[in-house]
């Protein structure tokens, strides 16, 4: 585990590294487990193939851990100049037109995303070299038959030169493949990209991400073989996270023999949403319905998309703090129906209009405002309003709740209310260890960049004699206690 971290620590490391190998774990330290372990491959009617637990499962139990077969990091595919112009013209126009502006946020320019066709690109290139790649996995994934093809909707590449490249890959490949099975692969491959690439978020949990770009530098899609087997559930029993280019897939509650083991296909925090923006976020095969909804929500007024994107929460991380204060406060209230702060509470599950994860991330940035400026007590309020969102509405053992939870846990010691701290902190520490193990030296290992970030003042007062100069993690997750 420590060479892991050690490769691992090395890749985070890199800043927009110039080929996806870059963040590749080598072999020799890569903890991969065999599928087939705890889980077996079986039919379903409805959905197809999919995972099924062996054995009753406890929760944390790791149940595959993966390499992509081929995967595209996200800046690899950056929007056209054209695009670039006007979202960096935004931040010039100031406050001249609010109207104008709240209509920018619901409708500003989507490039053509061109990631899936990148993917494409890179598995036909690997192909050339290793045609059996064809043979052994790629011909086992969805969709496999005729009728499976037929009943999704065409292929359509977004720009003609990617396209031409596509032909010009499938010609070379008739050099080594036979013409029917080149035939075969360019009416399948798109799909089998399209409906079987995850997303990987390498660490997405933590706050800090390196690298000029922040996140999108490290994060993109990938095509796993075992791991296409799982299908989709809005109330997922499988959580995954990424180390790297390792993908791990771990049961987030105890799961019976017999029980199919499903992942979710959108961001977590997104599944508390009706089933028709699931359902629009989704854009598959098949209907998201959730096994258990009572609400038929045919259409709705307001976004079908998250309104506070990584566009959104940048901007607004480039204000100065009072300034970035007021402009939360104002999306606050149009988020929550123009009702301003004092409803933030409101029963959010009925209301149509923003995403519910809209509000929590809007007081996710406002905790972090409110922390920098030393109004960690304010602060702490809002990361334990989020950590109820988390807890309540993401399913269990939520990655993003541990990073919640941790920095509940530096704003209560900030407050000097030791008990409330180490609640947090043992939480935090508890859920991290279900899902990721290693006990509180990984834990320390993965959040360090966090730790480093120095998002609070330097303590004083109560939280300063608490801490008797040592660090605010020492004090909350000492190394004895794994
Ligand atoms: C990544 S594959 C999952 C494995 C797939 N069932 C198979 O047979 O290989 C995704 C495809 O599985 C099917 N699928 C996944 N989750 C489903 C669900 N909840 N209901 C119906 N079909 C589902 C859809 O056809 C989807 O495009």
């Amino acid at each position: 585990m420590e060479e892991l971290l050690d490769a691992v620590d090395a890749l985070a490391r890199v800043e927009r590294p110039e080929l996806f190998d870059a963040l590749t774990v080598p072999e020799d330290v890569s903890p991969l487990l065999d599928p087939f372990t705890y889980m077996e491959l079986k039919d379903d009617p409805t959905k197809g193939k999919g995972w099924f637990a062996k054995q009753n499962l406890p929760a944390g139990t790791r149940l595959l851990v993966a390499k992509p077969i081929a995967a595209v990091l996200h800046w690899e595919d950056e929007p056209p100049e054209s695009n670039q112009d006007e979202m960096e013209s935004g931040d010039d126009d100031d406050d001249e037109d609010d109207e104008d502006d709240d209509e920018a946020l619901f409708s500003g320019p989507e490039p053509e995303p061109r990631i899936n066709e990148l993917l494409l690109v890179d598995l036909l290139e690997e192909l050339l070299d290793n045609k059996e790649l064809w043979f052994n996995t790629l011909t086992q994934l969805f969709p496999r038959t005729n009728e499976e093809l037929a009943a999704l909707p065409a292929w359509v590449c977004p720009d003609d030169a990617m396209f031409m490249e596509v032909e010009s890959l499938l010609e070379q490949l008739k050099l080594v493949l036979p013409a029917e099975t080149v035939t075969e692969i360019s009416k399948r491959l798109p799909h089998i990209v399209r409906y079987n690439i995850l997303s990987m978020e390498t660490c997405s949990e933590l706050l800090s991400y390196p690298g000029p770009d922040g996140h999108s530098s490290l994060a993109g899609v990938a095509l796993y073989h075992y791991p296409s087997f799982y299908n989709h559930s809005s109330r997922p029993n499988v959580n995954r996270w990424a180390l790297g280019d390792l993908m791990f897939f771990v049961t987030n509650q105890d799961v019976t023999a017999g029980q199919e083991l499903c992942i979710s296909y959108l961001e977590h925090d997104v599944l508390c949403e009706s089933p028709y923006r699931r359902n629009s976020m989704l854009r598959m095969d098949f209907q998201d319905g959730g096994e258990e909804e009572d609400r038929q929500v045919d259409s709705e007024e307001g976004p079908d998309m998250p309104v506070v994107d990584t566009d959104v929460q940048n901007e607004l991380m480039g204000m100065n703090p009072l300034e970035r204060i007021d402009a939360i406060d104002e999306l606050l209230q149009q988020a929550l129906g123009e009702k301003g702060p004092a409803s933030e509470t409101m029963e959010l599950s009925d209301r149509p209009g923003w995403f519910r994860c809209d509000v929590h991330n809007l007081q996710i940035l406002k905790a972090i405002t409110l922390d920098a400026m030393g109004q960690s007590g304010k602060a702490l309020e809002l990361w334990e309003q989020a950590v109820v969102f988390t807890e309540t509405s993401l399913p269990p053992a939520d990655e993003s709740g541990v990073m919640i939870r941790t920095q509940a846990a530096l704003s209560a010691l900030q407050t000097g209310d030791w008990h409330r701290a180490k609640q947090h902190a043992e939480i935090a520490l508890r859920t991290h260890d279900l899902v990721f193990g290693g006990g509180v030296s990984f834990f320390r290992r993965r959040y360090r960049h966090d730790f480093a970030l120095k998002l609070r003042p330097v303590p004083s007062g109560a939280a300063a004699e608490l801490l008797q100069g040592k660090a605010p993690f020492e004090l909350l997750w000492p190394l004895e206690a794994s």
